[in-house]
């Protein structure tokens, strides 16, 4: 029954065999309409006297990939065939052990056929014409005869195994085959032949090529004698797992001890490997092992030869050499591969393990470190981590240590983000960040190491701004993944997304170039609308941001807390980079101006316009400093911003020269107390006060960006970002905490004291009811300072159960063991919080402080997953909105306005001096 060999499609060539006056060797039959174009075998021969060369590559060429049969067969024996004798195409899939490896015979093994050949024939012994099933086979010898005579040659081949691996070295290049073509040199009666005879019996040889074989034998067995063992190793791993005996099992074990790639493996792992690795081998330079973009199938080690590893738009990035291994990221990552392989030398020689089999032996127990390098330098470091995921293969995967920005970015859209189909953070999305957070820090940390602008080149390069690629599929995923991460990234980050010129610049020309995308490539319609939904929040940020443009803000003359001057009236209003802030500049004399400037305007800025205004003399060199109520004075760095915001309660803006910097005092009006709004907090219900203390500090919470922790943390200059919000919502604490202080310290009859008192520890502890725990930590704070606790008088009063009470709070704020109460009371705890700000602010400072931000030209990433920890907390604390039953409205205009400004005093020594007077130490 004929079988179909192969089926040739546009561009293949077929009926060669003309060249050799054979008849035709297969029928060819049309599957469709076929248009062929013919070449006459007249025509043909003339064409190929004159361009031999050409044509023998030609037609070597086509039979290979057509798997044919023979390659044109020279009679030459020092001729190197251009084409192996037994043309076929490599199946890595199913190694066939009878195959040979090289793509023809190298010129030593050519050679050391030749002269095996020729003294066999001149001795004629085993290579004889022999019937099998019928047909004549020329010149072909069983096995063991050939072990026979090679043992026979020389005393240094002691065994017939010995024997047998020179056999199959020959046999792997094809100078030898077996007659059926269907096993690996075997010392058994199988039938050999050289390749000469593959065709018919080839030439017989003259006296001369007898006694150049003679001269030349030594030499051939010595070369044979090396290279056996590695072809029967070889060999053995050509076979298939399950043919293994157990003789091959600890051959190949032994073999394993000795490669770098597994060195960190135990012992009964590469055990356990021995039965796993294929050995896959390539002989042609240039061909492709795997391409960018493809599923993971294998891991492979670099057994002979090298490797150069090629990414989109970089070209080669890195070469890899024997031992090095590669490929293994797709797999534990489950994510497509992040390189292209091509092969740099002919011959090149891989041990592969199949995916299955990776993921049963190897998953687990890879290296707990992977540095991937570029041009000689690590741009990424991985490390294992756990993930505790059921359903997945491991509990474990690479998550990013440290990198270039650049590199991380790219990892971050192979590997977290879905080429195609996982969109708009659906729960895959959850899952993801929940056990390996990477896309999530990247996004909360980015400006840290890699600012905006960067950031959108990046993606621009990232993103294919071309239609075509030879592959379809991998040109739509590039271009998907970017608009996924930007779909998160606007979605996430917002406001300072859609506030850098840059990145609005970025997301208009995506946009229109995916929609473009869309009606060219017929594809990407989820991706267009991602983008369009991205857009559309853009634009109704960009209208909100009309609405409240030209606002204005106020730092009162008195202390009093920073609040609109002119604008929207909305609680939730965010302070803006650009909103103008009106405020106060001092001289040493006490006289000032008034100034009306961007919040973002530098010190230097602030200082040159009030030196301008108060008629400095411009060659002094002036400061700008704060001078807070205890007199102490900060200087302000010119490039520092936020300044008016940043200030402490009752702090004062001044500029001074230089060297007058001494004479600086503070105002009169900074020892009092700050102006309040009038109200007696007695009259108030409490849970009326805390409640709506609980929303106030809701909205400035709000309005509060994560960013500004990270640009609180490095330094605002750094980023050159204000951190107004922030500074409000610290100050509120502030405010808080000494208003507490202040209330008590301004109550001069004691049992009024202690109703005040008493009062402050139930309103603590409806803030810690509505989770405002801001609030409740200010206020615990304020009872404890010192002013406070030092009043025995007015505590002996105090009710035992409100004792008590203050006593579990007291030990709620308790800073031991790293706020350890506090923390473990939290985490009980689910949105909405408003959180104790300062200790946020701590763990990132900590954060900062103990870990460098880059370690040898990486960003250290670790350090960037800690600080995104502390900012998530942030986002948990808002992910629910704010619902609090009100309780029964009894004042709730005087409570609001009351609230909303305290009368405070931010001097220690003052408050100290007043708690002294009410109570004086009793001797
Ligand atoms: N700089 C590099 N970037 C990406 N992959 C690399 C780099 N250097 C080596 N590789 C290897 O190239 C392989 C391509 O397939 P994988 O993504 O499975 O795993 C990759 C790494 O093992």
């Amino acid at each position: 029954m004929p079988v179909t060999l192969c089926t040739l499609g546009v561009g293949a060539t077929f009926g060669e065999s003309i060249l050799q006056d054979l008849p035709r060797d297969s029928t060819v039959v049309t599957q469709t309409t076929c248009e062929l174009l013919r070449v006459e075998q007249q025509d043909f021969r003339l064409i190929w006297e004159k361009n031999k060369e050409l044509m023998n590559d030609l037609v070597a060429n086509c039979k290979l990939k057509n798997g044919f049969g023979p390659g044109v067969n020279s009679k030459s024996p020092m001729h190197r065939p251009k084409s192996p004798p037994t043309r076929r195409s490599l199946s890595p899939d199913q190694p066939n052990p009878a195959e040979p490896i090289t793509d023809a015979p190298s010129t030593v093994m050519g050679r050391i056929g030749w002269t095996l050949r020729t003294l066999l024939l001149s001795q004629n012994t085993c290579l004889k014409d022999r019937k099998v099933s019928g047909k004549l086979v020329r010149k072909c010898a069983p096995g063991t005869e050939l072990v026979d005579w090679i043992l026979s040659l020389s005393p240094i081949i002691h065994t017939r195994a010995q024997g047998a691996g020179m056999w199959q070295a020959l046999l792997e290049e094809g100078v030898i085959s077996h007659v059926a073509k269907e096993q690996g040199f075997k010392d058994k009666c199988f039938l050999y032949r050289f390749w000469q005879d593959e065709e018919g019996a080839g030439a017989l040889p003259t006296m001369e090529d007898i006694n150049t074989a003679e001269e030349q034998i030594h030499e051939s067995l010595s070369t044979l004698i090396q290279r056996g063992p590695d072809a029967v190793l070889r060999m053995i791993l050509r076979k298939p797992s399950h043919e293994r005996s157990s003789d091959d099992l600890e051959t190949i074990y032994e073999e394993l001890l000795h490669i770098r790639a597994l060195s960190h493996l135990s012992n009964s792992i590469k055990r356990e490997l021995a039965s796993a690795v294929v050995f896959e081998a390539h002989p042609k330079a240039g061909s492709v092992l795997f391409h960018q973009g493809d599923e993971g199938r294998s891991w492979y080690i670099i057994l002979r030869g090298s490797v150069d590893v090629v990414i989109h738009g970089k070209g080669t990035v890195t070469t890899l050499q024997e031992g090095d291994d590669f490929g293994k990221l797709a797999l534990i990552n489950d994510a497509p591969r992040a390189a292209t392989i091509v092969l740099r030398e002919n011959n090149c020689h891989f041990l592969r393990v199949d995916k299955d089999n990776f993921n049963r032996t190897l998953r687990d127990v890879e290296a707990n470190t992977v540095r991937l390098k570029e041009h000689g330098k690590d741009v990424l470091i991985l490390e294992k981590i756990s993930t505790q995921q059921k359903q997945s293969f491991s509990h474990f995967k690479y998550t990013v240590m440290a990198g270039t920005p650049q590199k991380m970015l790219e990892h971050l859209l192979e590997t977290r983000l879905d080429g195609r189909g996982n969109f708009g953070g659906g729960d895959n999305f959850i899952m993801t960040t929940a056990h390996d957070p990477f896309l999530d820090d990247f996004l909360l940390t980015h400006v840290v190491f890699m600012p905006t602008h960067h950031l959108v080149d990046e993606l621009a390069n990232q993103y294919p701004f071309y239609t075509s690629l030879p592959d379809r599929e991998f040109l739509l995923a590039c271009k998907s993944r970017v608009v996924q991460f930007v779909y998160k990234w606007v979605t996430t980050i917002r406001q300072p997304v859609f506030d850098d010129e840059s990145a609005v610049e970025f997301l208009e020309d995506l946009a229109s170039e995916v929609e473009n995308d869309c009606i060219q490539l017929d594809a990407l319609q989820e991706e267009a609308s991602l983008m369009h939904h991205a857009m559309t929040q853009f634009r109704r940020y960009q209208e909100d941001r009309k609405a409240n443009s030209g606002q204005k803000w106020k730092l009162p003359p008195c202390g009093q807390p920073i609040g609109l001057f002119s604008g929207n009236k909305d609680s939730r209003t965010i302070i803006m980079p650009q909103d103008d802030i009106i405020f106060r500049v001092y001289c040493a004399d006490h006289t000032y101006c008034t100034l009306r400037l961007p919040v973002d305007s530098t010190a230097e800025t602030i200082k040159l316009c009030a030196a301008d205004k108060l008629k400095l003399r411009p060659n002094d060199e002036l400061l700008l400093v704060e001078v807070k109520s205890n007199g102490e004075r900060v200087t302000f760095k010119d490039n520092d911003i936020s300044i008016p915001t940043a200030l402490s309660l009752n702090g004062r803006i001044f500029v001074s020269p230089k060297d007058h910097l001494d004479a600086l005092t503070c105002l009169s009006e900074q020892e009092e107390s700050t102006q309040g709004i009038d109200g007696d907090l007695e009259l108030f219900s409490t849970k009326e006060l805390a409640y709506y203390m609980t929303l106030f500090d809701w909205d400035l919470f709000w309005c509060v960006h994560e960013y500004e922790l990270l640009y609180h943390t490095f330094g605002r200059h750094h980023f050159g970002q204000i951190t107004a919000n922030l500074d409000v919502f610290l100050r509120r604490f502030n405010e808080l905490q000494f208003w507490v202080v202040t209330e008590i310290c301004m109550t001069s009859s004691l049992s009024k004291r202690v109703a005040v008192l008493r009062k402050f520890i139930k309103l603590a502890a409806y803030c810690k009811e509505y989770q405002n725990l801001n609030a409740f930590c200010a206020i615990v704070m304020g009872l404890s300072n010192m002013a406070i606790s030092r009043l025995s008088l007015t505590w002996e009063k105090l009710p035992s159960k409100f004792r008590k009470l203050y006593t579990e709070f007291e030990s709620l704020i308790d800073p031991s063991r790293n706020h350890r109460s506090y923390r473990v009371s939290v985490s009980k705890l689910q949105p909405p919080i408003v959180p104790f700000m300062p200790l946020l602010l701590k763990d990132m400072t900590f954060t900062h402080e103990g870990n460098k931000t880059s370690l040898d030209g990486l960003v250290n990433f670790e350090k960037m997953h800690m600080l995104a920890q502390t900012l998530r907390t942030i986002r948990f604390c808002r992910s629910r909105h704010l619902v609090l039953d009100p309780p029964s409205p009894k004042s709730e205009g005087e409570v609001k306005s009351y609230i909303s400004c305290l009368r405070v005093i931010d001097n220690q020594r003052i408050l100290t001096g007043m708690s002294q007077k009410l109570e004086p130490r009793r001797s």
